[in-house]
């Protein structure tokens, strides 16, 4: 993409703790961040996108690069997500989307019937689509100065999939769900054509200068686990093995996170039988021998708690998950009326505790 020549230049990164403990290494303490730390809870967020159409914002590197940094300038978190959407997978592809004020994302044309993939792009030139993505994070990588690591994303191919048909928000996701066992051959013509871009997406990320990379399946809770099996899980691990491969072939390590909060819960408690986070967690850790490292998932409600129990709620968490190989984190995004307070109270608890259960080791 051209973006290669950047790498060079980059400023020196000076905390590594995400990236070691996505690693699986040990770390002095274990590193934090917040989905959405770049939002509508914070007022200098509010000030910087009054007026300002959300996808204009996002095809905007300077703009991106701003929103991006705001947080890490109040809080000390161990990562920064590039400010951009999930959604601009779709638009590459061809297709309008919109965010409506009140209402979230809307696509006015979703796609109603098998005929309606003719309208997508045959062959996206992701390069040109969503080079501005590629700018955004350049610029980000540089103006961080090496503070912290940079986290590149994408939607998984089931949950891009499933807005591409509801063409928005929807509580039972039955239009999408519908096409899985009406069309389910079309349904995997999609899945593929999404695949393929979200590879090239993310190598071009990587490129660009994203230190790791994660992967949004938003929407896999809505799946029954022969459904998961079927429609997301195949696309997740294809994107996996080949971004992995191509980035071997280069010489580059780039941790890749699995959104799975949900996936973990659901998909693995409905074979454990005991539904506690906890438990999930150390089935986990057993299933893969303590070579996948986690992240999450601490309620985002819990941030409505007075600091001294959202202290204890985290020390809780830390217990349970252990202080290695952890990522801390919310199970969602930060909602707008939270207290920016409170989350630095949670940085801080994540820190701290940590910092202390790691030194009694
Ligand atoms: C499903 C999904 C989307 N977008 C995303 C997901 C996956 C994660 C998840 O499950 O939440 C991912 C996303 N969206 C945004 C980021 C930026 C980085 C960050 O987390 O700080 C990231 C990582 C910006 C955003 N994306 C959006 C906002 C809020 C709108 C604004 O700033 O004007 C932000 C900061 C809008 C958005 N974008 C999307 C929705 C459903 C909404 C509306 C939600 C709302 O109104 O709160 C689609």
């Amino acid at each position: 993409y051209g973006y290669d020549d950047h790498q060079a230049d980059f400023p020196q990164l000076q905390n590594d703790t995400f990236l070691r403990a996505a690693r699986g290494e040990e770390t002095e303490h274990v590193p934090v961040w917040c989905m959405r730390q770049a939002g509508r809870y914070l007022p200098e967020f509010r000030e910087s996108r009054a007026g300002k159409d959300f996808f204009e914002t996002c095809q905007t590197p300077a703009a991106c690069c701003e929103l991006t940094l705001q947080p890490l300038r109040r809080f000390p978190f161990d990562a920064a997500i590039i400010f951009s959407d999930i959604l601009v997978v779709p638009q590459a592809m061809g297709m309008d989307v919109q965010m409506v004020a009140g209402k979230g994302p809307t696509f006015p044309e979703p796609l109603k019937e098998p005929e309606d993939l003719q309208r997508l792009r045959v062959k996206v030139d992701v390069g040109k689509e969503l080079g501005y993505v590629f700018k955004a994070i350049t610029l980000t990588r540089h103006k961080i100065e090496g503070k912290v690591p940079l986290i590149g994303f994408t939607g998984a191919p089931w949950t891009l999939m499933s807005y591409m048909i509801e063409g928005g928000g929807s509580n039972t996701h039955s239009k999408a769900k519908r096409w899985l066992y009406r069309h389910p051959e079309a349904s995997h013509m999609l899945l593929r054509m999404l695949t393929d871009v979200i590879v090239e997406y993310l190598l071009g990320q990587v490129a660009a200068g994203a230190q790791a990379l994660q992967v949004f399946e938003s929407h896999a809770g809505i799946l029954g686990p022969v459904e998961f099996k079927e429609f997301a899980l195949p696309y997740l691990r294809d994107i996996a093995r080949r971004v992995k491969d191509k980035l071997k072939e280069a010489g580059q390590d780039v941790p890749m996170v699995r959104d799975g909060d949900h996936t973990l819960h659901a998909h693995i408690c409905t074979q454990s039988h005991r539904c506690t986070v906890c438990v999930c967690v150390c089935v986990f850790r057993e299933r893969t021998g303590g070579k996948v490292s986690l992240q999450g998932n601490m309620d985002p409600c819990a941030l409505y708690a007075p600091k001294e129990r959202i202290s204890d709620i985290v020390k809780k968490m830390l217990e349970g998950f252990g202080t290695r190989a952890y990522i801390a984190n919310l199970g969602h995004g930060l909602y707008p009326d939270m207290d920016p307070e409170s989350v630095g109270a949670f940085v801080e608890a994540v820190h701290t505790h940590s910092r202390q259960m790691i030194k009694q080791k």
